[in-house]
């Protein structure tokens, strides 16, 4: 028994919650709540390593975790990970440490038997000019957003590894793209992180220290496609369960805001009354990236969590958790 490469799974990952699981990067925005969810479902032998304790980029160390930890199940949730300031200012960083990080957990997942492995892109690998909403098909048919396109690169870098493997080797590895995401353990570095992140940070900062203006970056006319990263973990879960094609998959909430209104949504909610000020020279980034998830809603699956609900969560989170 095992997996299939024609896109149903025999052996069940929900089938048996003894089962090793290795969630690479456990500690982050990702990892953290796929933890949260396999915990919830009863999953008894979760496989986690801090980066102090297993750098994902040093080949020979992650060859030797494997062979003597042998998981059955790898969720790569570890990378190198920041917001449109982070991706332009780090661009060698973001494509060496996450080719070398996928490289070496695929590789070795597929070199130790690993029964699946699901890896993790972005939105950002589509072409920035790509018709929306954005299908699967879309992948390498125009050029990238140059703000993020060392990043995008590895990431399809990966998409492809896993199905290089798949078709040489027969190992199941798939892919899921998320849009973007947010939620608990999120990133707040006033540069390096995302803008929902960064917008609670700033906001609440205003509204402690009684500021009458809030400085957002660009000119708040992208839309972006939000999706709380607790729906995102249920999404994995169910493609680790019930999905084994070639393709990448999209995992998107099918609703986007220009960040003008996510701005206007981060002030209400944190409860800001003074004005917003638009820096552009700050970049805009790509206009547009909303995903066509109709692929992974035909599987079963479909998001809960509305924006505003998840907003209000992530910032009573970063009140009990972050904030000075
Ligand atoms: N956040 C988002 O909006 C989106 C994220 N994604 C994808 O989801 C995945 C997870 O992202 P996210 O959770 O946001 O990122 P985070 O930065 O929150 O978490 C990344 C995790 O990877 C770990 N890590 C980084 N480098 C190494 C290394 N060399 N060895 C071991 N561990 C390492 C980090 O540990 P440490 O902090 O100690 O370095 C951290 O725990 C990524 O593949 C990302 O591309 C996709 C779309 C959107
Ligand atoms: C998930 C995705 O994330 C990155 O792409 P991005 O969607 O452009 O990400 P972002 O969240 O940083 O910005 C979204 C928009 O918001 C605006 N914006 C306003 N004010 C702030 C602000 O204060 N911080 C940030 N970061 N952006 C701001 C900003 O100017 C931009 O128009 C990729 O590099 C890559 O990592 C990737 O795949």
């Amino acid at each position: 028994m095992g997996s299939s490469n024609h896109g149903t799974t025999v052996d069940s990952f929900l089938s048996n919650q003894s089962a090793k699981v290795f969630v690479a990067g456990h500690r982050g925005l990702v990892g953290s709540a796929i933890v949260r969810k396999l915990q919830q479902l009863g999953f008894t032998n979760l496989l986690l390593r801090t980066h102090a304790e297993l750098d994902l980029t040093r080949q020979t160390d992650v060859d030797a975790f494997f062979a003597a930890e042998k998981p059955q199940f790898v969720i790569l949730a570890a990378a190198k990970v920041g917001g449109i300031h982070a991706n332009k200012t780090y661009p060698a960083d973001f494509i060496a440490i996450n080719l070398q990080i996928q490289t070496n957990v695929i590789d070795s997942s597929y070199r130790h038997g690993v029964k699946k492995l699901l890896f993790l892109g972005s939105s950002c690998i589509y072409p920035k000019f790509a018709p929306q909403p954005i299908t699967e098909e879309a992948l390498l048919t125009g050029p990238l957003e140059p703000t993020n396109e060392w990043y995008a690169v590895a990431k399809i870098a990966g998409i492809k590894m896993c199905q290089g493997y798949r078709l040489q080797h027969g190992f199941d590895a798939i892919s899921g793209m998320p849009t973007n995401l947010y939620g608990p353990y999120d990133n707040f570095h006033p540069e390096n992180s995302h803008v929902l992140p960064a917008l609670i940070r700033r906001f609440h900062e205003a509204k402690v220290s009684g500021a009458k203006e809030v400085v957002v970056w660009g000119t708040g006319s992208p839309l972006r496609e939000f999706l709380h990263v607790d729906d995102l973990a249920d999404g994995v879960v169910f493609l680790m369960d019930k999905y084994s094609g070639l393709v990448h998959v999209n995992v998107g909430s099918g609703k986007e805001v220009t960040i003008k209104e996510l701005a206007e949504l981060v002030k209400e909610v944190v409860g800001f009354e003074g004005e917003l000020v638009w820096d552009t020279s700050k970049p805009d980034g790509t206009p547009r990236k909303l995903m066509d998830s109709s692929k992974l809603a035909e599987l079963g699956w479909v998001p809960k969590i509305a924006l505003k609900e998840g907003l209000v969560d992530t910032y009573k989170w970063y009140l009990e958790n972050v904030k000075q």
